[in-house]
């Protein structure tokens, strides 16, 4: 593979887009929104799109991908217009990549949806962790694509192969190893530092969120399409200083703010990275640790911009990952955002049933936000489940959360217990289940 890292620097690279439109296969977007979304990511990415085609096929070509006729086709046209590099909307496997290198030739280059995903989240990872997890992910997807001798990974990564000098130097050539082979073990040795310096971090974590969750403050998590107004309305809502721009992927890293809510009840707020339709899955699995964040919320904010023309489909796209993250049985509140440019709202809301129940606001104008606030604070702090529980006194912060959150109808003091009738707010559910009355009665049935 050649080099894979779009540089921002040098003038801008000119890109050449391809899609496939596969028939009877259920998608989210049309070949042609998926292509235009491709070209928002490689402007991000730095890269100046020149031109775009796709071909409709019932399945991918085991070689090219794409029928050898299309290649010879975008073969003359991209070189006409003096393509840089030509990107495939599509995952590429690494017979693919070979295959179409050898074809497009030296001069273009060759990289797929995913490749250039990994690339702007590697430009826009600040902390150490977000940087682990693309990092991560970058070598694990391109160590089985990995087809010749590929010297700039070293220098690219900047990590601990490049310190060591060029890879497969002098002295460092195992016996008999072909250059391609020396890649290959640098790639996997890296993969296996990586992953336990990831677990490290995780392990933090999840200290600091064992802490988090004693504490008790409801965790709120901000999720949605990239680019829908997550960190706007985190910025809104917290005053935070989170970075916000108009272009794909603008954050990575979660930042979480504490919000005080009128009547003194406090939550947790975090704002994390988006989601995009064909969300490579390798993508998914490093970043795992940032998405346990999300599957370990009281309540998810879902933001949709609803000024987009595929508004609905990015809507249900996320309902697709969190599904797969097992974030589905959250409670949600959806969120239509970007109202001061819709002409109709409550036309899209009668049109979508899905938007039925959902919140509208400009988190960018402050339009809603208090119809918001009470949405947020009656979902967390006003839906009361009647319960009925027995607490031994050395549960005493439990006894405590009851008389802190819950209402209580009846308090009855026993021999080292109490016993308990009244309600608690459905999030805490879970936390009385042990000492639940009706379940006692049962077990001892
Ligand atoms: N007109 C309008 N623009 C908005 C509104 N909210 C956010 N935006 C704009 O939408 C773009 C994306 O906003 P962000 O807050 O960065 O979106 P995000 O969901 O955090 O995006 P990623 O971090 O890239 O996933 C920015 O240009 C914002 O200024 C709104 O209510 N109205
Ligand atoms: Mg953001």
């Amino acid at each position: 593979m050649k080099n894979n890292t779009i540089s921002t620097q040098m003038k801008k690279e000119r890109a050449f887009l391809v899609g496939v439109d596969f028939e009877q296969q259920s998608k989210v977007l049309s070949v042609e929104d998926s292509l235009e979304e491709l070209a928002l990511l490689a402007t991000t990415a730095g890269l100046k799109v020149i031109g775009s085609d796709f071909q409709r096929l019932s399945k991918p070509n085991p070689s090219t991908f794409i029928g050898s006729g299309k290649v010879q086709e975008i073969k003359a046209v991209s070189e006409s217009l003096h393509a840089d590099i030509i990107i495939f909307d599509e995952e590429l496997s690494p017979r693919h990549f070979r295959e179409l290198e050898e074809a497009f030739g030296q001069n273009i280059r060759v990289i797929d949806r995913t490749t250039l995903i990994l690339d702007i989240f590697a430009q826009h990872a600040q902390t150490r962790e977000g940087k682990l997890q693309v990092e991560l992910a970058q070598y694990e997807y391109l160590l089985p694509r990995l087809t010749r001798a590929w010297t700039h990974l070293a220098r690219q990564a900047g990590g601990g192969a490049g310190r060591s000098g060029s890879v497969g130097g002098v002295g460092l050539r195992g016996p008999g190893e072909t250059q391609l082979e020396v890649d290959r073990r640098k790639i996997r040795e890296k993969i296996t530092r990586l992953k336990s310096d990831i677990e490290k971090v995780r392990q933090h974590r999840q200290r600091y969120r064992a802490n988090r969750k004693r504490s008790l403050i409801p965790v709120v998590t901000l999720v949605g399409y990239t680019n829908a107004g997550k960190s706007t309305l985190l910025n809104n809502l917290t005053h935070a200083d989170v970075y916000v721009a108009d272009q794909l992927f603008a954050t990575l890293d979660p930042t979480t703010r504490r919000l005080e809510l009128a009547g003194g009840n406090a939550l947790l707020l975090t704002d994390t990275v988006g989601f995009i339709q064909k969300l490579p899955t390798n993508l998914v699995a490093a970043f795992r640790a940032t998405l346990e964040e999300i599957s370990d919320s009281d309540l998810l904010l879902h933001i949709v911009d609803v000024n987009h023309p595929n508004a609905i489909q990015q809507w249900r796209s996320v309902l697709d990952t969190l599904q797969e993250i097992e974030a589905d049985h959250i409670p949600m509140i959806t969120i239509l955002n970007k109202i001061d440019k819709t002409e109709d709202i409550e036309e899209i809301k009668k049109q979508y049933p899905e938007f039925s129940n959902a919140v509208t606001i400009s988190a960018k104008n402050s339009i809603g936000i208090d119809q918001l606030l009470l949405r947020i604070k009656r979902e967390l702090f006003e839906t009361f489940i009647p319960i009925s529980v027995t607490i031994p006194y050395k549960n005493g912060t439990l006894i405590s959360l009851f008389h802190e959150f819950g209402k209580i109808d009846h308090i009855e003091n026993n021999v080292g217990t109490v016993k308990i009738t009244g309600s608690i707010p459905g999030r805490l559910l879970a936390e009385f289940e042990k000492f639940n009355q009706q379940q006692k009665s049962r077990d001892t049935e």
